[in-house]
C-alpha cells in the first residue's frame, strides 16, 4: 500500500493521525470524460468519443468502486467494446499489481507493466496522489480518462448506446435529484461507512462509524420492505452502488472491518434484494468472491496482521429472492 509523490513510489499506510482516527479517503484525480462524440463532458478535457475497443478498463475483482464499473459494463452489453484487465487481489507494498498468478487476474496485455503505478506515470510522470482502481484508459491516446468510479459508470451508463449498448437507463433525468440524494446518504455512511469502521484507529471513530452504518442499514431495510429498489420500482444506478457493498457484507466486513451488529442475511429485505440483485443477467460472473476475500484479509496487515483468511459463511443467493411481491423490475430508457 502506498501512492506517488511526484512519480517516485512511496510505501506508505493511511494516514489517520491528523484525523483522530479517522479514515479519509482522498479524491480521484483524473476527471475527463468519454461522452458520444467527443465534446467536453461536465469535467476535464474533451476529446475522447466513444469508439468500440479504444477505451480499457483496469479494475480489482476485490474492489467495491471498481466493481460498480463491471456491473454496469455487463448491464449495458458493453464486454465487447471495452476491454478489462484485473489485478491480483494483493495489495502490498507495491500497491496494485498486475502479475496473473491468481486465479482471473489477467496480467497487464497493453503495456506488460507489472504495477498499476507504471499506467498512471505513463499518464503523468509527475502524478502525485493514490493509485486506485478503477482506471478508464485511452488506448488511442494512451492515457488515464478517469479513475472516478461513479462518473466512469455514467458514462458506461449512456456514451455507448450509438454503439449497439443494452438499452437501459440507470441515471434517468427525472430520477437524478431522488438518485444523488440516496447516493449521497449510502456513499458517505455504507459504502464509505464499512471502511471508515475497519480502518479507525480509535474508539471513537470506530464507534461513530459503526453506528452510522447499522442506523443507515436499519432505514435501508425499511425502505426495501415497501419498495422493490431504492428509487421506487426502478432499477437505478443508486442499486448498483449500495449492492456492492452488500455483497461483501456478510463475507468479508462483518469479520474483517468489525462490522458485526448485524449480518445482511439478519435483515430479510435488504437480503432479498441482494439476491435480486446478484440473479440480474451477467450480474453474477461479475462476483469473484476468491479475489475479495484474499484482497481483504491479506492486504491490511494492521488490521489483520498474520493475514489468516476466515473460514467465510456459507453464502447462497441463488435461491428465490420474493421480491416480485413489491412489483415487477422496471428499467428507464
Ligand atoms: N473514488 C474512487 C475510489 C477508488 C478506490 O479507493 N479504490 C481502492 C480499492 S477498493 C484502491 O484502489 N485503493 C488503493 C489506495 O488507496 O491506495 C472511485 O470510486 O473510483
Amino acid at each position: 500500500m502506498g501512492l506517488l509523490v511526484d512519480g517516485k513510489w512511496q510505501d506508505k499506510w493511511y494516514d489517520t493521525k491528523s484525523t483522530g482516527g479517522r479514515f479519509k479517503r482522498s479524491e480521484s484525480q483524473f476527471r475527463n470524460w468519454v461522452t458520444a462524440n467527443g465534446e467536453d463532458g461536465p469535467s476535464g478535457e474533451g476529446g475522447f468519443a466513444a469508439e468500440s475497443d479504444r477505451y480499457h478498463l483496469y479494475v480489482s475483482y476485490a474492489c467495491p468502486w471498481a466493481h460498480r464499473t463491471l456491473i454496469v459494463r455487463a448491464l449495458k452489453g458493453l464486454q465487447d467494446h471495452i476491454g478489462v484487465s484485473v489485478v491480483h487481489p494483493h495489495m502490498l507494498e507495491n500497491g496494485w499489481e498486475l502479475s496473473d498468478d491468481f486465479d482471473g487476474a489477467t496480467g497487464d496485455g497493453l503495456y506488460h507493466f507489472e504495477k498499476l503505478y507504471e499506467l498512471y506515470l505513463k499518464a503523468d510522470e509527475n502524478y502525485t496522489g493514490r493509485v486506485t482502481v478503477p482506471v478508464l484508459w485511452d488506448k488511442q491516446q494512451e492515457t488515464i480518462v478517469s479513475n472516478e468510479s461513479a462518473e466512469i459508470i455514467r458514462m458506461l451508463n449512456t456514451s455507448f448506446d450509438h454503439l449497439g449498448a443494452t438499452p437501459g437507463n440507470y441515471y434517468p433525468d427525472a430520477l437524478r435529484a431522488e438518485i444523488d440524494a440516496i447516493n449521497e446518504a449510502v456513499y458517505h455512511d455504507v459504502n464509505n461507512g464499512v471502511y471508515k469502521s475497519g480502518f479507525a484507529t480509535s474508539q471513537d471513530a470506530y464507534d461513530e462509524a459503526v453506528t452510522t452504518l447499522f442506523d443507515r442499514l436499519d432505514v435501508l431495510e425499511q425502505h426495501l420492505s415497501e419498495q422493490r429498489y431504492l428509487v421506487g420500482n426502478t432499477l437505478t444506478e443508486a442499486d448498483i452502488r449500495l449492492w456492492t457493498t452488500l455483497v461483501r457484507f456478510d463475507p468479508v466486513y462483518v469479520t474483517h472491518f468489525k462490522c458485526d451488529r448485524k449480518r445482511i442475511s439478519d435483515y430479510p429485505n435488504l437480503q432479498g434484494y441482494l439476491k435480486d440483485i446478484y440473479q440480474l443477467p451477467d450480474v453474477a460472473e461479475t462476483v469473484n468472491m476468491a479475489h475479495i476475500r484474499h484482497h481483504y484479509f491479506r492486504s491490511h496487515p494492521t488490521v489483520n496482521p498474520h493475514g489468516i483468511i476466515s473460514i467465510g459463511p456459507q453464502l447462497d443467493w441463488h435461491t428465490p429472492h420474493d421480491r416480485d411481491r413489491l412489483g415487477e423490475r422496471k428499467i428507464s430508457c
